[in-house]
């Protein structure tokens, strides 16, 4: 991909706390137009990319460029075009909820007109119309990310950055998050998305990136990940060796997952039941046996799994 076609633009990223090494060496792209979701263990060093993306903190080296526009000389510009919600902010509480979002429209510069129209859509856009002249200290946790999430995209932005944006969220506002990153990447917006659920993650984004220890592991197509994922089955044995010896003896192909039992496959589903029933006629002491439900969850666990 040319580098201006895409939203981030980032290269050989590092970044270190002290001895600390947070990120060393991490490359990654953010198609326009596309949900790219960013996974990573506790510590991989997915805040301290977003944070350095959104300005907020200097990288030690890399060469970063957002909507086209080198971060080390062109802050500003790339700031006009970037869309960032923290996953914890904090929010003028005096303010009423509408007086909030003015405040950042005026702050990115929009005509009085323009900015009280703006934020009259967004405030619907994230069904908090009816709370408008609520202070926002009033709102819920769940409210409040809602009107993070808006004020993010006060200024049209074209690349948006979302760390744990679904975090504190209830089911059906997570539902109504998905739709909204969604119809944002369909009207052309670069979405990176940083998120530990990684089952609603696979709903909401296009691509994978896979963070560990500061650098990129891996990237992945979500329509791969389910092909790759169709067809495994998911099975758990009170002991593990005689199950492992019966597939060993079969040459059924399977991965040992790290959270326990043994994902095999690919098979049809006539297939598995066959498998399944010889097993158990061989004794083999089987107390679960599912598809695999998640298929990034399964590569997650699967790339995760040498971890010390
Ligand atoms: N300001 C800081 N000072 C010192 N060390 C830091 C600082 N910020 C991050 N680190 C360290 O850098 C590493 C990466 O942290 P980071 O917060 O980026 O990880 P993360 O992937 O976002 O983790 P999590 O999923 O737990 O939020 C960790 O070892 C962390 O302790």
């Amino acid at each position: 991909m040319e580098e201006d076609e895409a939203g981030i633009h980032a290269r050989g990223v590092t970044r270190s706390f002290g001895p600390v090494q947070a990120l060393r060496g991490l490359d990654l792209t953010v198609p326009y137009g596309q949900v790219t979701a960013l996974v990573g263990a506790n510590g991989a060093g997915k805040t301290t990319l977003l944070l350095i993306l959104a300005t907020l903190l200097a990288p030690d080296a890399g060469e970063i460029r957002v909507a086209g526009y080198d971060l080390r000389t062109h802050p500003r510009e790339a700031r006009a075009e970037l869309g960032w919600m923290p996953d914890t902010f904090g929010v003028y509480d005096q303010l009423t909820v509408a007086e909030y979002l003015q405040f950042f429209a005026d702050a990115y510069g929009l005509n009085p007109r323009e900015g009280g129209d703006r934020v009259l859509e967004l405030l619907t856009r994230v069904h908090l119309v009816e709370m408008w002249h609520q202070p926002v200290h009033v709102l819920s946790r769940g409210q409040k990310q809602r009107l993070g999430l808006a004020r993010a995209l006060v200024h049209r932005p074209k690349v948006l950055l979302l760390d744990e944006p679904a975090s504190g969220l209830d089911p059906r506002s997570r539902v109504e998050l998905r739709d909204l990153v969604r119809s944002l990447a369909a009207e052309g917006a670069a979405v990176l998305i940083s998120s530990h659920i990684l089952s609603e993650l696979e709903e909401i984004a296009d691509r994978f990136v896979l963070v560990d220890q500061g650098a990129t592991a891996g990237e992945y197509e979500t329509s791969v990940l389910r092909a790759e994922a169709r067809g495994l089955w998911r099975a758990h044995a009170l002991e593990e060796e005689p199950l492992v010896e019966a597939l060993n003896s079969r040459e059924a192909p399977y991965r040992r997952q790290r959270t326990g039992g043994l994902d095999i496959g690919p098979l049809t589903e006539p297939e598995a039941a066959a498998l399944l029933g010889e097993l158990v006629a061989e004794g083999v002491r089987i107390f679960s046996y599912a598809p695999v439900g998640g298929a990034l969850e399964s590569v997650y666990l699967a790339m995760t799994e040498d971890r010390t």
